[in-house]
């Protein structure tokens, strides 16, 4: 996620540069520096020719057929130890799988978000952006946490729409990552992540990588509204207990100067509903929650509620962020990104290289493809 909204800020960076965006901006220089043809290499002399050496004998009868050297049975203990049953080739194969489908999920939220603010929002917007006053702006600060895979960048995503592209930080620090920013009317929501929160059993953070972790957590209490997300499929289905001490520890009592919400998430993966009703039944009585929400991050569900409650939490602020309306240029750019991150992924072992790719064509289609 971190990585997207990097991006998306040197978009939003170009686009606001007085001089007109370099043709480059997709041109990287990645660290490996080309290979520059010395002397030595272009003499003709230095060219190793085999035919002047002998080879050596091989007496050994595996050697002879090109076979491994090592014994199989030895080999096959230590892949099972180190990859278990599946073997280096089928744990390589499923993450390659899973890295693809991750980018295929990022890759449609982005242009499908694209496409559905033009449409819908387009008009409140254009009214809204831009032509506040910063007397009556209005502010709020929400942290999103939870386990990894919990769902918080898809969500944070649904909920800023291609405002996450918006980002542009006035302010900078390290322990605060600014990840979406939502502007409606006079209204701004910056959302945050905490990175590193990593819990151990204890529904605590490590020690061991103490200032980061430690400096994410404190960052906790800094925000307005924090969110608390869990997977409800993964809750229902295989509970994890430190997912729950986290609910539980973030619930146990309210905090002054900030409201706390509970969202279950990924509630489109739960088919029976009262499933759902269990869960949300598990932690009503917890204090600190102020609200509980069920969302899918992903389909969109029961996100505009939860929208709409943060819209009306937001306190009377100067924006901290410049706010920025959808255009198709932008999409053009979203789209290009997508497509270089491809390609560096297809060709990230064939350097030294440097990658230029450029928009040829653009068209919507009737199905808003
Ligand atoms: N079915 C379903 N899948 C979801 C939903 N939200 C997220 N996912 C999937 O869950 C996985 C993790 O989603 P992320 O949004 O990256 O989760 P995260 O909490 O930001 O993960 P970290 O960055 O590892 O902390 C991805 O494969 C998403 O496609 C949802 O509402 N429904």
């Amino acid at each position: 996620m971190k990585a997207f909204t990097t991006t998306l800020r040197s978009i939003r960076r170009t686009l606001h540069s007085p001089q007109p965006p370099p043709i480059t901006i997709f041109h990287r220089f990645l660290s490996a520096e080309p290979q520059t043809e010395t002397e030595s290499e272009t003499d003709s002399n230095s060219v190793f020719d085999s035919s002047q050496f002998e080879l050596p004998q091989q007496h050994n009868a595996e050697r002879e057929s090109g076979g491994a050297t090592w014994d199989h049975k030895y080999r096959a203990r230590a892949d099972q130890l180190v990859f278990g049953g599946e073997g280096p080739k089928g744990k390589l194969k499923l993450k390659e799988e899973e890295d693809e489908r991750r980018r295929r999920v990022l890759a449609k939220v982005l242009l499908e978000s694209a496409l559905y603010e033009r449409g819908d929002d387009e008009e409140e917007d254009s009214k809204g952006l831009g032509v506040v006053k910063e007397e009556d702006q209005k502010s709020l600060s929400v942290g999103i946490i939870g386990a990894p895979n919990a769902g918080k960048s898809a969500l944070t995503n649904s909920m800023v729409g291609t405002k996450v592209a918006a980002v542009s930080r006035k302010t900078n620090t390290t322990t605060h990552e600014v990840v979406g920013v939502l502007t409606k009317g006079d209204t701004q929501i910056c959302f945050f992540d905490t990175p590193g929160l990593m819990l151990n059993c204890g529904g605590f953070p490590y020690r061991d990588v103490k200032v980061r972790v430690e400096s994410a957590w404190s960052s906790v209490a800094l925000y307005e509204v924090l969110i608390v997300i869990f997977d409800v499929h993964r809750h229902i289905t295989r509970p994890d207990s430190r997912v729950v001490k986290l609910i539980k520890r973030m619930g146990a009592q309210s905090v002054p100067n900030q409201r706390r919400v509970l969202c279950m998430n990924k509630i489109d993966l739960v088919e029976k509903k009262k499933d759902l009703l269990k869960v949300a039944e598990e932690f009503k009585d917890l204090p600190g929650y102020e609200r509980h929400f069920m969302t899918s991050g992903l389909k969109g569900a029961g996100v505009k509620d939860l929208t709409q409650y943060l819209m009306e939490q937001a306190v009377e602020r100067p924006w901290d962020e410049d706010p920025f309306t959808m255009s198709e240029e932008v999409m053009k750019m979203i789209a290009l990104e997508v497509v270089r991150e491809r390609l560096l992924d297809h060709v990230h072992q064939e350097i030294p290289y440097d990658v230029e790719h450029r928009l040829i064509d653009w068209k919507e289609l009737r199905d808003g493809e």
